[in-house]
């Protein structure tokens, strides 16, 4: 925890105080699945009037910071700041991203990138003064790490760094990140600054770009499309990514999740007051959104195989240089998504999924399964307005997929 938070120096440190918010962790000693509600052996639990939580039956670090997450999700719209499930970085001219996506979309591999400086991984919050992070550190997964791919993440893993979950051989002491037989969550944290393009303090200006992160194991998805205010919100709301095996326990086989606000976890009013506030904020700052897919390409999982992360960076690279947004685009069938017909260092023939697969009307179909997933899920939206603009919410409706 020491990692991930913001650390006080030790002047800070001297005239501390009370803290505002105490965490109890018992994370060894499970908690009573036979008490009313409770539905498995762990439990984290938040009393806003105490401002304390309790944690018990769990010993995964990431409880702790994403319980804080949840309490910041409930103090800062009070404040009128929106708090974000994203990571953000930086470029050398000061233009700033944000990238949304639940667990395993790529936030913590493509907010870290050697050419730009790195706000945080996870955890922000966008007030009248532009972004800061929420922590100080970051927790990458390093399931099947290595050094080619991911160098900044790789480099961060020395003395200070804590490993969870992960396999070391007891004599070499050398860690096997490709050996999944803890968990296939297995994790690294560690503070900011091991990231050598850290921007201490971890704080920009107003965002340029809005990124959503979808990793779509149906493979419909196109690799990236350029949204416009109303799809940003409607995907934004939806919260869409297919979980594969990984960080829920249980979960072995694809399948489609939303997460309203990708991060039903946390949000503690309703999804559209956050999303009203998103909207705000890009209007005024002139923000662009777009769609990423980090998922299936060529087929859905089984068949196809994941976006090589080599194309996503590319793909990212265009959209902070500003190129992306100048580029000629088509529209898709279905899903009405704008798509660019060519990108530097990315074979143009997948940035349209149909291209890639070969059973035409299996694609046609999976790509329909989905938007009716789409639809079925946004049902509970219809009857909210967004913000005081009654338009926007028709033209949010309207975003989605139609067939
Ligand atoms: N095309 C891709 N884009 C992003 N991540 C990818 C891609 N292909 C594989 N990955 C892997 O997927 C995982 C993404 O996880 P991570 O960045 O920790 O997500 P998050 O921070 O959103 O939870 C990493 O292990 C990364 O190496
Ligand atoms: C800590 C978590 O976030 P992420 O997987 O996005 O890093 C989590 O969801 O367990």
């Amino acid at each position: 925890m020491h990692n991930m938070c913001i650390r006080p120096t030790p002047e800070e440190l001297e005239d501390f105080g009370t803290p505002d918010f105490t965490i109890y962790n018992a994370g060894q000693f499970p908690c009573n699945r036979y008490t009313h509600h409770m539905t498995s052996s762990t439990s984290i639990d938040i009393n806003l009037a105490r401002k304390e939580m309790v944690i018990l039956g769990t010993q995964y670090a990431g409880e702790m910071k994403k319980g804080l997450f949840g309490l910041m999700h409930y103090l800062m719209p009070k404040r009128q700041i929106l708090s974000l499930h994203s990571g953000c970085n930086m470029g050398k001219d000061g233009d700033v991203a944000l990238f949304f996506g639940l667990s395993g979309t790529g936030k913590t591999t493509l907010s870290t990138d050697h050419n730009r400086y790195l706000i945080g991984d996870d955890e922000h919050c966008w007030s009248e003064n532009g972004v800061s992070n929420i922590e100080g550190g970051c927790y990458a997964k390093c399931i099947d790490l290595s050094r080619e791919k991911e160098p900044d993440i790789w480099n961060a893993i020395k003395f200070g760094t804590v490993l969870e979950n992960v396999v070391l051989d007891e004599h070499t002491r050398e860690v096997d990140y490709m050996d999944s037989s803890v968990t296939e969550n297995t994790r690294a944290a560690y503070p900011i600054d091991y990231i050598p393009n850290a921007k201490i303090p971890c704080v920009g200006p107003h965002p340029k770009n809005i990124i959503l992160l979808a990793c779509d194991a149906f493979g419909v998805l196109p690799p990236v499309s350029k949204l416009s205010l109303a799809q940003t919100m409607y995907h934004f709301i939806s919260g869409y990514t297919a979980l594969v095996a990984g960080t829920e326990d249980g979960i072995k086989e694809p399948q489609a999740t939303f997460s309203a606000c990708f991060g039903a976890a946390f949000i503690m009013m309703h999804p559209t007051r956050y999303a009203a506030m998103l909207s705000e904020k890009m209007q005024k700052h002139g923000a662009t959104g777009w769609l990423v897919n980090t998922g299936w390409s060529g087929g859905s999982y089984g068949s196809g195989k994941r976006i090589k992360l080599a194309y996503t960076r590319r793909i990212i690279d265009a959209i902070h240089s500003g190129s992306l947004l100048n580029a000629n685009y088509k529209k898709t069938e279905v899903f009405g998504l704008e798509i660019p017909t060519e990108i530097e260092g990315v074979p143009s023939e997948i940035l349209d999924p149909v291209n890639t697969w070969t059973d035409k009307n299996a694609y046609k179909d999976t790509q329909l399964k989905l938007a009716g997933l789409f639809q079925k899920n946004f049902g509970v939206f219809t009857n909210y307005k967004i913000g005081k603009n009654s338009t926007l919410a028709e033209e949010i409706l309207a975003a989605g997929p139609s067939y």
